[in-house]
C-alpha cells in the first residue's frame, strides 16, 4: 500500500442470544463496538417448569437485528460473523423442520430452553449411574444439560418427536448451521452440556447405560460427530440463503459459536488491566473470575490443569480459552430472580409509576430510594433482619441440588415501598452470597482467585456490581464496553475471518473500570 493511504476498515458482526432477547453489533478491528441492536424473544411456559421457545422466531429476530446493526456500512468490509445462545435444546426432523417438544405438538415449540425441569426423573436415573462422565460435570449432572433432556423426549413424546427427529443442536450450533448449512457442532456446547471429551470424543458406555444407545448406532449423527474449536471457520461461510436474510453478503467467513456465558467470559477474561492498579495485573490469568450475570449467573474460572471442584461444573478442556481447563459455577436464576421479587410485590404498581415520572429504570429507581432510606449507616445495614435464600429455580453450585427452593425470613406485615427496596436489597446480597459460596468452593478444590469480572445484563446494575465487591472482598472489574459479550461473540467471527491468528490475540479487545 503505498504512503498515507489507510487500510479499508474491517468490520465483524457478533450475534448474542440471550434468554429474553437477542442482540447483535458490529465491532471494528480494534474491537470498538460500532453499532448495537436488540430484539425480544418469545418464550413459552406451558407448565411449571416447561419453558419453550422458537428456533424460527430465534432466527427472525436474529436477522432484524444484524440488519439494524450492519445498516450504512459497505457490506464488502464486513469480514466475519460470531453467533453465541444459551445452551436450549433445538429439535429439528430430517429434513431439518421444526419438531415439537410439547405434548400439545406445537412443532414452532422446537426448542426446550436451559432452564426448564422436566427431566427430573431422567437426571436422578442418570446420576444413579455414577459414570466417569459424571466427574466433568461437577460429580453431579444437573437436569439443564442436554443427556436428561434427550431422554425424557425419548420417554414422553417418542411418536411426535423422537421417532421423527434428525437432528438435535445446542441453539449456538443450530445458529452456525442456520447460516453456513453445516452440521459441524462447537466443542464448546458438545463439552459443556453433551458429556463430549475434547481429549477422548464420545463415551458409547455412556449412552448405552443411560438408555440412549441410538445415538452410538448411528455414530452420533443426529447429535454430532464433526467437531470443531470455537472462532474456526465453518467451509464456505454464510449461505446465499442466510445472506439475504440477514442482509450481509454471501462467502463472510462464520465461526463455530460458543454458549453465552463462555463468549462473555472470553469477551472479559484476557482484559488489558494495565495502570489501574488491580491486584490481578501481576498474576496470571487464571486469578481472574468472569461472571455473566443475566437471567442466570455463570462464573467461569480457567486453570492450567484440571481441577475438579464438587457441585461446579467442569472441568472442561479447551471450551472457553484454548488449552485451558474450565470450571464453570451458576447460579441458575438471578436477573430473573430480582425482577421475580420486585414484580410480584404489592407496590410494584407504585415502583412503576414513580419510576416513570422520574424517567428512571425500576432499578435505578430502587438505587436511589435505597439511598434515600439508608441515612447515615451503609446500605447493607437495611438488611439486618431480612433474608433471602436465593434458591427459587434449585441450586446449580456448589450444591448441585435442583430440589432446593427459596426461602424469606423476617417479613412483616407492611408491604410498601420501602419493604419492596429492602427486599430487592436482600435479594441483591443473596445473590452475591452465592458467588461468595461458589469461590469459597472452587478456592477449597485448588483454584486461587483474586479478582471478579463482571458483564451482562446485571452488570448494568452499580448495586448488584457493588455488593459483589463488598461480599466477596474482591475487586469488581467492568470493561468499557459494557456489552461484553457481543465482544466475545464478534471475536469468534474475527477470528474466523483469518484477520488474527487465534481467540488469544483477541483477548485484549475491551479496556477496563475498576469499581
Ligand atoms: N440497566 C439495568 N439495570 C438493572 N438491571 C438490568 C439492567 N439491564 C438489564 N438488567 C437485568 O439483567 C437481566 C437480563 O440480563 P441480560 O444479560 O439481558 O439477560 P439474558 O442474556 O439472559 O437475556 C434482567 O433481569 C434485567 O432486569
Ligand atoms: O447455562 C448457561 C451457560 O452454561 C447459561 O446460564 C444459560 O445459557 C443462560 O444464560 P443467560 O442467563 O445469559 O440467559
Amino acid at each position: 500500500m503505498s504512503g498515507g493511504e489507510q487500510k479499508p476498515e474491517r468490520y465483524y458482526v457478533g450475534v448474542d442470544v440471550g434468554t429474553g432477547s437477542v442482540r447483535a453489533a458490529l465491532v471494528d478491528q480494534s474491537g470498538v463496538l460500532l453499532a448495537f441492536a436488540d430484539q425480544p424473544i418469545k418464550k413459552w411456559e406451558p407448565q411449571f417448569n416447561h419453558h419453550e421457545q422458537s428456533s424460527e422466531d430465534i432466527w427472525a429476530a436474529c436477522c432484524v437485528v444484524t440488519k439494524k446493526v450492519v445498516q450504512g456500512i459497505d457490506l464488502n468490509q464486513i469480514r466475519g460473523l460470531g453467533f453465541d445462545a444459551t445452551c436450549s435444546l433445538v429439535v429439528l426432523d430430517k429434513q431439518f423442520r421444526p419438531l415439537p417438544v410439547n405434548q400439545e405438538g406445537d412443532s414452532h415449540r422446537n426448542v426446550i430452553m436451559w432452564l426448564d425441569h422436566r427431566a427430573v426423573s431422567q437426571v436422578n436415573r442418570i446420576n444413579e449411574t455414577k459414570h466417569s462422565v459424571l466427574q466433568y460435570v461437577g460429580g453431579v449432572m444437573s437436569v439443564e444439560m442436554q443427556a436428561p433432556k434427550l431422554l425424557w423426549l425419548k420417554e414422553n413424546l417418542r411418536e411426535t418427536c423422537w421417532d421423527k427427529a434428525g437432528h438435535f443442536f445446542d441453539l449456538p450450533d443450530f445458529l452456525s448451521w442456520k447460516a453456513t448449512g453445516v452440521t459441524a457442532r462447537s466443542l464448546c456446547s458438545l463439552v459443556c452440556k453433551w458429556t463430549y471429551s475434547a481429549e477422548k470424543g464420545w463415551d458409547d458406555s455412556f449412552w448405552k447405560m443411560i438408555g440412549l444407545e441410538d445415538f452410538v448406532a448411528d455414530n452420533y449423527s443426529k447429535i454430532g460427530n464433526q467437531v470443531l474449536p470455537p472462532g474456526a471457520s465453518l467451509e464456505n461461510g454464510l449461505t446465499p440463503e442466510a445472506a439475504r436474510d440477514l442482509g450481509l453478503l454471501p462467502g463472510i467467513a462464520v465461526a463455530a459459536s460458543l454458549i453465552d456465558a463462555h463468549a462473555g467470559g472470553l469477551g472479559v477474561i484476557g482484559a488489558d488491566v494495565r495502570g489501574h492498579g488491580l491486584i490481578c495485573e501481576g498474576q496470571p490469568v487464571t486469578s481472574r473470575l468472569a461472571v455473566i450475570c443475566g437471567t442466570s449467573s455463570c462464573h467461569m474460572g480457567i486453570s492450567k490443569d484440571p481441577i475438579f471442584v464438587p457441585g461446579v461444573w467442569g472441568p472442561y478442556f479447551s471450551a472457553m480459552v484454548p488449552g485451558f481447563w474450565l470450571n464453570e459455577g451458576g447460579q441458575s436464576v438471578t436477573g430473573k430472580l430480582i425482577d421475580h421479587m420486585v414484580q410480584g410485590h404489592a407496590a410494584f404498581p407504585e415502583l412503576q409509576v414513580k419510576a416513570t415520572a422520574r424517567c428512571q429504570s425500576i432499578y435505578a429507581y430502587l438505587n436511589s430510594h435505597l439511598d434515600l432510606i439508608k441515612k447515615a449507616q451503609p446500605v447493607g445495614f437495611l438488611t439486618v433482619d431480612l433474608h433471602v435464600w436465593p434458591d427459587f429455580h434449585g441450586n446449580r453450585s456448589p450444591l448441585a441440588d435442583l430440589t432446593l427452593k427459596g426461602m424469606v425470613t423476617g417479613l412483616k406485615l407492611s408491604q410498601d415501598l420501602d419493604d419492596l427496596a429492602i427486599l430487592y436489597l436482600a435479594t441483591v446480597q443473596a445473590i452475591a452470597l452465592g458467588t461468595r459460596f461458589i469461590i469459597e468452593a472452587m478456592e477449597a478444590a485448588g483454584h486461587s482467585i483474586s479478582t471478579l469480572f463482571l458483564c451482562g445484563g446485571l452488570s448494568k446494575n452499580p448495586l448488584f456490581v457493588q455488593m459483589h465487591a463488598d461480599i466477596t472482598g474482591m475487586p469488581v472489574v467492568l470493561s468499557q464496553e459494557v456489552e461484553s459479550v457481543l465482544v466475545g461473540a464478534a471475536i469468534l467471527g474475527a477470528c474466523a475471518s483469518g484477520d488474527f491468528a487465534s481467540v488469544q490475540t483477541l483477548h485484549t479487545w475491551g479496556f477496563v473500570e475498576r469499581f
